[in-house]
């Protein structure tokens, strides 16, 4: 048992929590209560259907050793897993389509998961779950269990999805609901450090006069989401009385109240990260197609999720993956998840390099292609066939409200367009300099308002700056070489100087040339060169992969480790001297993805000018907490890597770094390597916010950096 853990056990008297399967279901109709976006449940109870019942418990199975850089051993041990649940195929569409779904039986799957730590067993416990669900033909039902388990009501490109409530409003619905005073919530929060076993304690503790009606997945979802949507004025007590309404209504002996709470807080910290609900969703849905758990092919596994993936990555939306493959089946989904203008598809990510050298090794009797590496801001433009346009983030956002300039720019470009045209661009958004013709740096850009952006008010200007063509007039052309996307977009739209160009390449194989080309990419205000692979299949564009036929050579970075990380804040050091009044240093993660928790690489206070510490003073400032993160992985025994303060994880920090050293007190990669992966001398230099906290540089990535230094250097 981890600390956390065992303090929770003491916390609930010496025992887990205990967690019970709902015994009843709540009945067929939803009603709304008085309060109109407060959802509960009617009260007539109906038993549970019978597949919920759950006789199958693969955490039982025997004790495998995950070997993380054996795929084949995985693949044998996911294989065993399958067999091991002797699942049974039972299609009953018609009796149970529409038989809700108890809240109780995800959150005793949520416990489950919780206290184990095999991956593959992990796996096999959702993969079960979504089985069971798939079984039933509750597709909606699936989709909703899918985005509780990310903490997300939708895709990342809806706005207003999201949860992550504040410590101090969520206290205070839990005293107003069980009656308990908040000072009394707080000192147990600050024992235990998990708000949700806090409420789950303070459910127990508190004796009902009638027995309240059960929580389901659609009433959880339904609520939730009119919880993340709810803003203005009454948004607080709003939001308060719906968590009051839930809250009442979790069941006394399961551990309802500790996940919501948790879902509240936007973080489950069950270990599950969304890398292990996409392969989940994979194995449920092949055993469901092949009829029979008995035998699972490996290589067809690894087949049906890499369709998953490529599917997800292409159309990010579950609602539509679910539904398109529980519909053609998975052979054919990627045929129904086709690139779609209005869906922001995930960008294509590069590798890292230190040296011309280095690319001329990877491309070796390829042709290849080098472009300026501009700059600015990551720009997916949308043209809509009706003629909207819309502008999406690195991170899917829409940011179309933040650059009307930029959408009166392509209307422009777009002008001579006949009607019905639709495309998605790949671009670069730059600051400009109208007067002197030409790039500014990207710190003018981040100067730009980011909300309720008026045009007339606009001083820094923008060029878009387009490098890829990714879908033109209904068709997509992500699987045309780069060179023929490059000659539709040219053939297809016209440069307007300043405000929209394509980014400057050339196409050389010269290490000369390509020398010259980098020094001048960088006396124009360009970060270096992008390297891409021109022609044929390694050409084609790979939504959200980090790919090696896209390569990036930063020109400040030759020096380092060929690139700089992008690290979440986690902690802060209370300032001194002339820091006096801000934080003095930060305590900076890598993010696992397999795990879902932040690693400590390092300890940061170079690089911050006066006014940094001040802008991140009033950032991080109210995003202090009594307590670490549950799932924030850090070396309790030194003091060094404790830091004075603790934020919630909301904010990344671009940081550059000499080298990379393995160190007894950070934690990056500590599963692989025993000890942890840290940067030295490590120097800031600028905070992140196209980054959603997930997007940080990842534990994998820290060691990927590790060990290309190890060998390369
Ligand atoms: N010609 C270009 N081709 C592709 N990307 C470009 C180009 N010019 C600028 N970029 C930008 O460079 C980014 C990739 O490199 P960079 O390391 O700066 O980004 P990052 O977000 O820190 O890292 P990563 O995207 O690799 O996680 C792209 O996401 C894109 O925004």
């Amino acid at each position: 048992m981890s600390p956390q853990q065992q303090s929770i056990a003491r916390f609930f008297g010496g025992s887990a929590a205990n967690v019970q399967s709902a015994s009843s279901s709540p009945a067929k109709k939803k009603i709304k209560s008085e309060q109109s976006d407060v959802v509960i449940a009617s009260s007539s109870v109906t038993p549970p259907p019978s597949e919920f019942k759950d006789d199958t418990d693969p955490s039982e199975s025997e004790e495998l050793i995950t070997d993380k850089k054996s795929n084949k051993v995985e693949l044998q041990q996911a294989e065993e897993l399958i067999n091991l649940s002797q699942v049974e195929q039972v299609k009953h569409k018609d009796e149970v389509l529409g038989a809700k779904i108890p809240y109780a039986k995800l959150t005793e799957i949520f416990d489950k998961i919780e206290s184990e730590s095999s991956r593959l067993k992990i796996i096999s416990i959702v993969s079960q779950f979504f089985l069971e669900i798939l079984q039933q033909s509750s597709i909606d039902k699936l989709v909703k269990i899918v985005y509780l388990f990310i903490n997300r009501l939708g895709p990342d490109y809806e706005p207003d999805l999201e949860l992550g409530l504040g410590e101090t409003l969520l206290i205070k619905a839990i005293s107003e609901c069980y009656g308990r005073p908040p000072s009394k919530i707080k000192k147990d929060y600050q024992e235990v450090g998990d708000l949700g076993s806090v409420a789950q304690k303070s459910r127990s503790g508190q004796p009902t006069m009638f027995k309240p009606q059960p929580l389901d997945i659609d009433v959880v979802f339904e609520n939730l989401t009119n919880i993340a949507k709810s803003t203005g004025k009454d948004s607080q007590s709003k939001k308060i009385n719906i968590i009051n309404r839930m809250l009442t209504a979790c069941n006394i002996k399961s551990n309802e109240a500790k996940f919501l709470i948790r879902s509240l807080e936007g973080k489950l910290r069950i270990g599950l990260a969304e890398k292990t609900v996409l392969i989940s969703l994979a194995q449920a849905f092949l055993i469901y197609e092949s009829k029979s758990s008995k035998k699972v092919n490996p290589e067809r596994l690894t087949q049906v999720e890499d369709i998953i993936r490529e599917a997800f990555s292409t159309i990010p939306n579950y609602e539509v993956i679910i539904t398109k493959a529980y519909e053609y089946g998975i052979d054919n989904l990627l045929d129904h998840c086709q690139l779609t203008p209005g869906i922001p598809l995930k960008p294509m990510l590069a590798k890292p390099t230190k040296s011309i050298t280095e690319v001329l090794d990877r491309f070796q009797g390829e042709e290849f292609t080098c472009e300026y590496k501009y700059d600015g801001e990551r720009a997916q433009v949308h043209l809509l066939a009706d003629g909207t346009i819309r502008i999406y983030s690195r991170n899917s956002e829409d940011m179309s409200q933040r650059y009307p300039d930029l959408i009166s720019i392509l209307r422009e470009v777009l002008n001579s367009k006949e009607a019905g045209v639709s495309m998605v661009l790949d671009c670069e958004a730059v600051a400009w300099d109208r007067t002197n013709n030409k790039i500014l740096p990207f710190q003018v850009l981040s100067t730009r308002k980011r909300k309720d952006v008026d045009e007339k008010d606009i001083k820094v200007h923008i060029c878009l700056f387009a490098f890829d063509l990714l879908y033109y007039n209904n068709q997509a052309l992500i699987t045309k070489s780069l060179n023929e996307r490059r000659v539709i977009m040219k053939e297809n739209l016209n440069e307007i100087e300043g405000r929209f160009q394509f980014a400057t390449a050339r196409n050389s194989s010269n290490l000369d040339e390509l020398q010259q080309f980098l020094d001048q990419s960088v006396k124009d205000a360009c970060e270096g060169l992008m390297v891409k692979m021109l022609n044929g299949k390694d050409s084609y564009y790979e939504p959200s992969k980090r790919s090696r036929n896209w390569l990036k050579l930063k020109k400040d970075y030759l020096q380092g480790v060929g690139d700089s990380l992008d690290l979440v804040v986690i902690g802060g050091y209370i300032g001194r001297g002339k820091r006096t009044g801000n934080y003095g240093g930060f305590l900076l993660a890598s993010y696992n993805q397999d795990t879902g928790e932040y690693e400590t690489t390092c300890k940061i206070g170079t690089g911050f000018s006066d006014e940094d510490l001040s802008t991140i003073h009033a950032r991080l400032k109210p995003t202090e907490i009594s307590q670490p993160k549950s799932y924030y992985v850090y070396d309790t025994n030194n003091s060094n890597a404790v830091p004075d303060v603790w934020f919630e994880p909301t904010i990344i920090f671009e940081v550059l770094t000499a080298d990379l050293s393995l160190s007894p007190i950070y934690k990056a990669g500590h599963q692989e390597y025993g000890k942890g992966i840290s940067l030295r001398f490590p120097r800031f230099l600028r905070i992140r916010d196209d980054k959603g906290i997930e997007d940080a540089t990842s534990s994998t990535q820290v060691s990927e950096f590790y060990e290309r230094q190890a060998n390369v250097g």
